[in-house]
């Protein structure tokens, strides 16, 4: 069974120097998965990461799935660096390929789970005759390429049509929204549709570097409201 929600801590807005013992603290306050962050400076203005680093937390023994959102232009050559590197899921935006469909076949030939990311104002109709090859749809609640942004309320309206496509055709995709979501504001997220939360500095930004279960707080504060409702 899925689980009714997941966490997923985006590394964006880790300690860098440190960034394996990051991931293993997060992990072990009750994160769900690793959310990568991959900025080009060309499909969004930022440079963050690429494959190596996933590869090296592989090799520094997280088995955690790891959540790939590309915001590169274009996306196959990274779609396999990726793959190489131990991606367990890899989303991209639709406008960063010319062939939506093909691209989505790689990372499923590839092993991985694929999905795709649609920014604030990128309709859902850009998802017709693909959806059935997407384990997860990420709902963008920012412009990317920046952590630290406010949520767009316009997304409450786009997650109810995202939630309500997704159950009419009864798919298995998982509603992810990334950007904004904070303990106050996740559980109206959650009614809205929402099942995946992704957040970065609402999260790095509660370490304390004297609590060795440093980030125990701030992932219950994100758990309580979900938990609340899924009961
Ligand atoms: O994809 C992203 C930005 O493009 C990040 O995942 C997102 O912004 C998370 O950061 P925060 O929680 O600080 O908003
Ligand atoms: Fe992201």
């Amino acid at each position: 069974m899925q689980q009714p929600f997941r966490i997923a801590p985006s590394i964006l807005s880790a300690d860098f120097a440190r960034l394996g013992q990051e991931v293993d603290d997060v992990l072990a306050s009750g994160a769900d998965m690793v959310h990568f962050d991959v900025m080009d400076n060309h499909y969004v203005p930022n440079l963050s990461f690429g494959a190596p680093i996933c590869e090296a937390l592989r090799r520094y023994g997280v088995t955690a799935d790891i959540d790939v959102h590309l915001m590169v232009s274009p996306v196959d050559d990274l779609i396999r660096a990726f793959l190489d590197a131990g991606a367990t899921h890899i989303t991209f935006h639709p406008e960063a390929t010319l062939h939506i469909d093909r691209s989505l076949q790689l990372i499923l030939d590839g092993g991985a789970t694929a999905g795709l990311a649609l920014n604030p104002a990128t309709p859902l109709s850009t998802l017709d005759h693909v959806l059935d090859k997407l384990s997860m749809l990420l709902v963008m609640t920012v412009n990317p390429g920046f952590g630290g942004q406010s949520f767009i309320p316009a997304m409450f309206d786009k997650l109810r049509m995202a939630r309500a496509m997704i159950d009419a055709g009864g798919f298995d995709i998982r509603l992810e929204v990334d950007g904004g979501i904070n303990p106050d504001n996740i559980g109206e997220i959650f009614d809205a549709g929402a099942d995946t939360f992704v957040s970065g500095s609402s999260i790095f930004s509660k370490r304390s570097d004297q609590d060795p279960n440093r980030y125990d707080s701030i992932i219950k504060a994100f758990r309580q409201p979900l938990l609340q409702r899924s009961r």
